[in-house]
């Protein structure tokens, strides 16, 4: 096997695998601010390959059609290629080249969030042993820094929180529902014609997505691994016109969250990390995140609250996150160096759904009789959920408890939706809902 070494007064050359939503728009900006980007890094960047699915496809680019081959692996094994983006996506193809790129001493950028949620500790050790960078900001929320800031500007902090909306397709959803009553569907459309929704939507609307995305940012933020596996999930597609309706009376919106929390227990500090929607006030920052905008509001203990906003999706923005880290591991190859690696000096408890704490609203059909608000009262009780705040609307067969607890373990929550499903009194407990972000 040979090995890619880069010797000054040569091109660094790229292989970039993928030419679709993302890799369309790394290639133009790699083509068309060539002289720039050689500048930035010392060296020209020389484009020497693309790997495709189908030669046959039409490209909005002005390429040589020498450039474009089938053959990935072939690419990524010529042994001269410095850099290589993968923006391919899935599992194991993408694993099997970087890990050829990088066993053939290229250095490698990703935007690959679903492979590094799920083994990203193959790739890290990998990178290691080559002694090559593996590069991958695009991989989170787009085009804001985010990976960065983690991995290295608060590495010196503790971070005990990260709250963020990080999946721009949901958030173009539930913003149109919220803000125009779109319909789910057309709204999901518009999302896929725009480029930010997955090849398969499946991945943002059940919350796959952003599950991954909340593996990676509490592995960065807490220097622990974190795979999808300790991801609690929950998507969008049970939210209802309805859920959008209390939450506005309330003065809230609903949010895809992923939520990742270092917590002091009886066994030392542990992590969890969940996505589901959630309430948020309108008042939190994150409430004003529009469209397929995302944020992440990070919490640390001497920086404070840190919010970073942005675009979360789509063939530009993420080819710029793609492009700063290929600048970043071109000046590494060329000073013969190499970034940080995987910070993980402790393996953190990752705790289970059932012991995250937060505050719930919870909408329970009645009978509207004498009895029964404090039979439902004592459901809550008997867990020891506690009730913040009660109110009844309709009256007779449409009577309504719309109940907000204050903060509970979630494990206690289910118990006690579980019991009211058991009353008598009870019609059906219509919708729980997590209130985050301060109420
Ligand atoms: N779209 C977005 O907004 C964002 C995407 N990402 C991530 O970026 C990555 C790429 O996403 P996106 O650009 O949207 O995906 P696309 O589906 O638009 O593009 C995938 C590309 O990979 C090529 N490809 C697929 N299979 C093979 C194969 N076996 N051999 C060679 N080439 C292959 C396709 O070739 P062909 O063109 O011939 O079909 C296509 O060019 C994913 O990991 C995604 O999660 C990250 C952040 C945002
Ligand atoms: N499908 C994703 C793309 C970016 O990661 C999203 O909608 O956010």
């Amino acid at each position: 096997m040979s090995t890619s070494s880069w010797t000054p007064g040569r091109p660094l050359r790229v292989a970039l695998l993928g030419c679709g939503v993302v890799g369309t728009e790394v290639a133009r900006l790699l083509t068309r601010d060539a002289d720039e980007l050689a500048q930035r890094v010392g060296a020209p960047l020389e484009l020497v390959g693309i790997a495709v699915r189908r030669l046959g496809r039409e490209r909005d680019l002005d390429l040589p059609s020498e450039l474009f081959t089938t053959d990935a692996m072939g690419l990524v094994s010529r042994g001269d290629i410095d850099v290589v983006i993968e923006v391919i996506g899935g599992i194991d193809l993408a694993r099997e080249l970087i890990l050829a790129a990088l066993d053939h001493g290229a250095s490698v950028v990703t935007a690959n969030k679903a492979l590094l949620a799920e083994d990203g500790a193959t790739l890290f050790e990998a990178a290691h042993k080559a002694e090559r960078d593996l590069y991958f900001e695009a991989a989170v929320a787009g085009a804001i820094p985010i990976v960065r800031p983690l991995r290295e500007s608060l590495a010196g902090d503790r971070v005990q929180r990260v709250l963020g909306i990080v999946n721009g397709t949901t958030n173009f959803i539930l913003d149109a529902m919220t803000t125009t009553g779109q319909g789910f569907s057309e709204a999901l459309d518009e999302a896929q014609r725009l480029g930010y929704a997955e090849a398969d939507p499946t991945a943002d609307i059940e919350g796959f997505d952003a599950a991954s995305k909340a593996a990676i940012l509490a592995g960065l933020a807490f220097h622990t691994r974190v795979t999808i596996g300790d991801v609690h999930r929950e998507g969008i597609t049970e939210v209802t016109a309805a859920d959008v309706r209390s939450a506005d009376e309330m003065g809230c919106v609903v949010k895809l969250l992923a939520i990742c929390e270092r917590r002091e227990t009886a066994d030392g500090p542990a992590v969890s990390a969940r996505v589901h929607p959630a309430m948020i006030p309108v008042t939190h920052p994150l409430a004003s995140v529009h469209g397929a905008y995302n944020a992440v509001f990070v919490e640390s203990e001497s920086a404070g609250e840190l919010m970073f906003y942005g675009p979360g999706a789509g063939g530009a923005p993420t080819a710029s996150a793609v492009l700063g880290d290929v600048v970043s591991v071109a000046r590494n190859r060329r000073s013969d160096v190499f970034g940080p690696g995987e910070s993980t000096h402790a393996q953190l408890e990752v705790l289970e759904m059932g012991r995250a704490r937060t505050r719930y609203h919870v909408s329970i059909d009645v009978d509207d009789r004498a009895g029964v608000l404090a039979s439902v009262a004592s459901a809550f009780a008997e867990f020891g959920v506690s009730i913040k705040t009660v109110r009844q609307e309709g009256s007779g067969s449409d009577a309504q408890l719309v109940i907000v607890t204050h903060e509970a373990e979630d494990a206690s929550l289910s118990a006690t939706v579980a019991s009211l499903r058991g009353l008598d009194m009870v019609r059906d407990v219509t919708s729980v809902m997590r209130v985050e972000g301060g109420f």
